[in-house]
């Protein structure tokens, strides 16, 4: 992705948070087209703004004028808007200035900002707004995080809605941006927060023991609390696929069709097709969509043992491939199948397959060709797996159902709220801290202490999800992954 950057460096200790410095970015990949905006966050952007705009703004409103070089000259004519703080973006004070899109007229306009801001101010003599630097990667949307604007799960649906791959991916991570996956992690933590109420409260007041929590129904809240996390589970790990997507890897004997098949499933002719065995040497990828979820497919070189240096290459790198796969299409040949040295070299590729794939990588078995079989011998061999032609299409809706249901896809788009496997990761542990906990309080022991660091330990981890407990290093990964601007 053009704006994705690695982690930022990390931070040296300073007595200022870093957050509080004002920032100004181009908030438009430049060269992109039409109008591009600069924009500008921090405290008491006014005198920027005067110097900017040769006049104050009223709060929220576009102006039409002139934005102005050091010397009063025009460096374009635009939309000035700004926000006032709190009321903003960022919940600070942000200007935009909306000029026209043209990479080297922001840059100008954008270096004129940040001169403008080390200028004295005429009035005080001191710089119109100190300390005023470049953006970095996603601050905009790190600030209006860090003053409560959103939480973190929606400053990531923010994210994942510009890189979204599907319309179905976008409008999830819109629902996410409204707070629908947000308010779900916050009914959860109200739930575990009055269980934890009571716990302590027993813990507090030893002579109250048991019986206060079997009064409370401590055993019916933590049932129920742990049944609406199996949804929300559910739920979040279909949004989870519905941005990540899943990496399919078709693999098998050379000619067997597997170009012609990723061809197909593309409705494109991206590889070539040649009837020479070995003509795919290198891999070739490509992203479909089924039903708005991702498959990020990949056709690879055919599979058999090869003298050619080149080809041996492609092989290789087929198997690194087949080893990154979240499924495998094992590619056969129908009009081949029942010759015994193709049998014979199928068997090797399956006996390959099974030792280095782990249990979990689903193999789909798919024969094609079927068009060139003739009709009464189709049915003959009883085969499992898909049958289809990549040539003609039939099948091709069976082997698409397949791949839904391999990775997992139940939902119509409708209700899914995007997510991300790192929130997946942390509702498995809030549901095995919930496991825990319910043990606790069924044993004999009532070990209460044991149980109130369970739901203690379930309620940092469902903090990770909104950013109420994450680590300064996962925040700085999360952020420095946005565009520039944003
Ligand atoms: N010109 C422009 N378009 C944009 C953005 C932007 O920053 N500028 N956005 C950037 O991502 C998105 C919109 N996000 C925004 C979120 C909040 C506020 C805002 O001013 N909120 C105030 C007032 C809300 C209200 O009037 O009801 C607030 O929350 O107090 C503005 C933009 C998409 N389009
Ligand atoms: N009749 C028929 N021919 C097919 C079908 N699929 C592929 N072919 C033909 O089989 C030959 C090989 O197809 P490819 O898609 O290049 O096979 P491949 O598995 O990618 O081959 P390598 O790249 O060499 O490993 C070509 O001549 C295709 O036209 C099919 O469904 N029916
Ligand atoms: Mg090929």
């Amino acid at each position: 992705m053009p704006c994705r950057s690695g982690p930022a460096t990390p931070e040296l200790a300073v007595s200022l948070p870093r957050h509080s410095d004002p920032i100004a970015a181009i908030a438009t990949a430049p060269g992109r087209g039409g109008v591009g905006i600069v924009r500008l966050s921090g405290r008491s952007l006014a005198p920027v703004i005067e110097a900017l705009c040769g006049r104050s703004l009223r709060a929220r409103e576009a102006t039409y004028l002139a934005f102005r070089d050091q010397d009063g000259s025009a460096i374009d004519h635009g939309l000035a808007i700004h926000f006032p703080a709190p009321h903003s973006y960022t919940g600070e004070d942000v200007l935009e200035l909306q000029a026209h899109g043209g990479p080297v007229v922001l840059q100008l306009l954008l270096a004129r900002v940040l001169a403008a801001g080390a200028e004295p101010d005429p009035a005080t003599g001191q710089p119109r707004l100190a300390n005023l630097r470049v953006a970095q990667p996603g601050e905009f949307t790190e600030r209006a995080f860090l003053n409560d604007r959103i939480d973190l799960a929606q400053a990531e649906a923010i994210a994942d809605l510009i890189d979204a791959s599907t319309a179905a991916a976008a409008r999830s991570a819109s629902r996410s941006l409204a707070g629908e996956f947000s308010s779900e992690i916050h009914a959860l933590r109200d739930a575990l927060i009055h269980l934890r109420m009571l716990v302590e409260a027993t813990l507090d007041f030893p002579e109250e023991d048991i019986d206060f929590l079997r009064q409370a129904d401590a055993h019916g809240q933590l049932a129920k609390l742990q049944q609406t996390l199996v949804r929300v589970m559910a739920r979040t790990r279909q949004g989870a696929l519905l941005r990540e997507g899943i990496k399919v890897v078709i693999a098998g004997q050379p000619n067997a069709g597997k170009s012609s098949l990723l061809n197909a499933l593309a409705g494109a002719e991206l590889a070539i097709v040649t009837p020479v065995p070995g003509t795919t040497r290198d891999k070739v990828a490509q992203t479909i969509q089924i039903e708005g979820v991702p498959l990020h497919v990949i056709d690879t070189a055919g599979l058999r043992e090869s003298a050619d240096e080149v080809e041996k290459i492609g092989i290789a790198r087929a198997w690194a491939e087949i080893e990154g796969a979240d499924a495998v299409l094992f590619l056969h040949d129908l009009t081949r199948a029942d010759a015994t040295e193709y049998r014979a070299a199928d068997a090797g590729i399956a006996g390959a397959l099974a030792t280095k794939l782990s249990k979990h990588i689903p193999v789909v078995e798919v024969w094609n060709k079927l068009d060139a079989v003739p009709a009464n011998a189709r049915d003959a061999a009883p085969r499992t797996g898909v049958r289809l032609s990549a040539k003609t299409g039939a099948g091709l809706d069976t082997l698409r159902r397949t791949l839904l249901d391999i990775a997992g896809w139940q939902s119509a788009p409708e209700g899914v709220y995007i997510a991300r496997e790192r929130h997946v990761q942390a509702l498995r542990r809030v549901d095995e801290h919930l496991a825990q906990a319910a043990g606790h309080l069924a044993s004999a022991a009532q070990a209460l202490d044991l149980l109130a660091e369970e739901l203690r330990l379930a309620q940092n981890a469902l903090g990770e999800i909104t950013g109420e407990f994450t680590s300064d290093d996962l925040l700085g990964v999360i952020f420095s992954q946005f565009c520039i601007g944003k």
